[in-house]
């Protein structure tokens, strides 16, 4: 989904300009609190995203990827506004979001939509699929009568539905036609940016294949942006322009899909890589898991998250291939991808680095 075109950008001569831009942006959830929580006033919270900066800019795709639990939902979540962020700044188009509320708030949700995994949790199983779909038309006072079903009608065509599904409850559709339905829900208010959340995870390969085709297709038809959510690397690789690791909460690496892909940096993203199946025959070969478990995101280990796991970090130090993070926005730079690195002798000392066992499953594990 590649975009050289800066056409429909005022400053054509310059980059294309950002549409969202979210700058150390924090998303916690308090923990149910306990009585010793209550007694001695002490509460945690779940660092679901934890200081992260994202710029998506006109017509592009931006992937996210990263195990689940890794924070991936909950960033397009708070990005979107579906979510209030904790912290940080969120500008969309130029506009802080980030406190809007209120019918500020409604105007953002018409131009960001949210596409969910399972379309079935935005569909009304009581509703016909034409009226969840016209249903936003309404809500933003966009179109009515017949102007608004002759616009729900067109948009059914535009993704292979035909105006006879307009009557069909969602338990009468397949898991395509649905996904179909979520995406004309989603464009019906002519958005500009389009957020995915694993849109064809639960969809075999061959379905997967139509719906990444017509997402590629709506984008230029309609100039969209995209932000994807999706532990796939295969899906990303395909249909993304630059792509965001996270892990614990945080981006441990980005860069355009060469940079991920044929010249990863962090120990993370090449464990990750390694982990990818393989497509055979149109079969897909069982996903190798990492070795280790993702850390607690209530209390996320000190310096790099990822180095109670990281086959490369023994003794206190990475071995060897220091990783750098690749900027997004084009400067090449440089801070230190391993912020482990960065942490005095006395704080690394205080944590514990993984045993010898330990090392041993995480090596075999991730082959070498
Ligand atoms: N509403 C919530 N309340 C409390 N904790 C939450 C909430 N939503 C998410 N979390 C926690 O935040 C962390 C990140 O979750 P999130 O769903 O964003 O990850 P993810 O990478 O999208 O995973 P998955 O692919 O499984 O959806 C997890 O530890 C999760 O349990």
């Amino acid at each position: 989904m590649s975009t050289t075109d800066t056409t429909t950008d005022p400053d054509a001569d310059g980059p294309p300009r950002e549409l969202l831009k979210a700058t150390n942006v924090k998303k916690h959830f308090p923990l149910a609190e306990g009585l010793f929580d209550r007694l001695f006033g002490e509460s945690q919270v779940v660092r679901a995203v934890d200081g992260v900066d994202l710029t998506v800019r006109a017509g592009e795709t931006v992937g996210i990827v990263g195990e689940s639990g890794s924070g991936k939902s909950t960033l397009g979540r708070t990005v979107s506004r579906l979510y209030e962020p904790t912290d940080g700044s969120i500008t969309f188009d130029g506009e802080h979001i980030e406190t809007h509320s209120g019918r500020e708030l409604r105007s953002i949700r018409r131009r960001v939509q949210y596409v969910f995994q399972d379309p079935m949790s935005s569909l009304n199983p009581r509703k016909t699929v034409g009226e969840s779909v016209a249903r936003p038309l309404t809500v933003h006072d966009i179109a009515d009568g017949e102007a608004k079903w002759d616009r729900v009608a067109d948009l059914f065509e535009e993704v292979g539905l035909g105006r006879s599904q307009l009557d069909a409850y969602p338990h009468e559709l397949s898991g395509g036609q649905r996904q179909r339905v979520g995406l004309c829900r989603a464009l019906v208010t002519e958005p500009d940016l389009v957020v995915f959340d694993e849109p064809v995870s639960a969809l075999d390969v061959t379905l997967q294949a139509q719906i990444l085709n017509l997402i590629d297709r709506l984008q230029r038809e309609f100039e969209l942006s995209y932000l994807l959510i999706s532990h796939d690397l295969n899906v990303v690789r395909q249909v993304c322009d630059r792509v965001a690791v996270m892990y614990a909460g945080e981006i441990v690496e980005r860069g355009t899909v060469a940079d991920i892909f044929e010249n990863p940096k962090h120990p993370y993203t090449r464990a990750l890589l390694e982990a990818i199946p393989q497509v055979e025959g149109g079969q897909r070969s069982g996903r190798q898991s990492l070795g280790g478990e993702p850390p607690s995101a209530t209390t996320p280990p000190s310096g790099c998250r990822f180095h109670p796991r990281c086959p490369e970090f023994i003794d206190g130090s990475c071995s060897g291939r220091t990783p750098t993070l690749q900027s997004v926005e084009g400067d090449t730079g440089h801070e230190a991808a391993c912020h482990w690195l960065d942490r005095s002798e006395a704080e690394r000392a205080a944590h514990t680095p993984p045993s010898r066992a330990e090392r041993e499953v995480i090596q075999e594990s991730s082959g070498d």
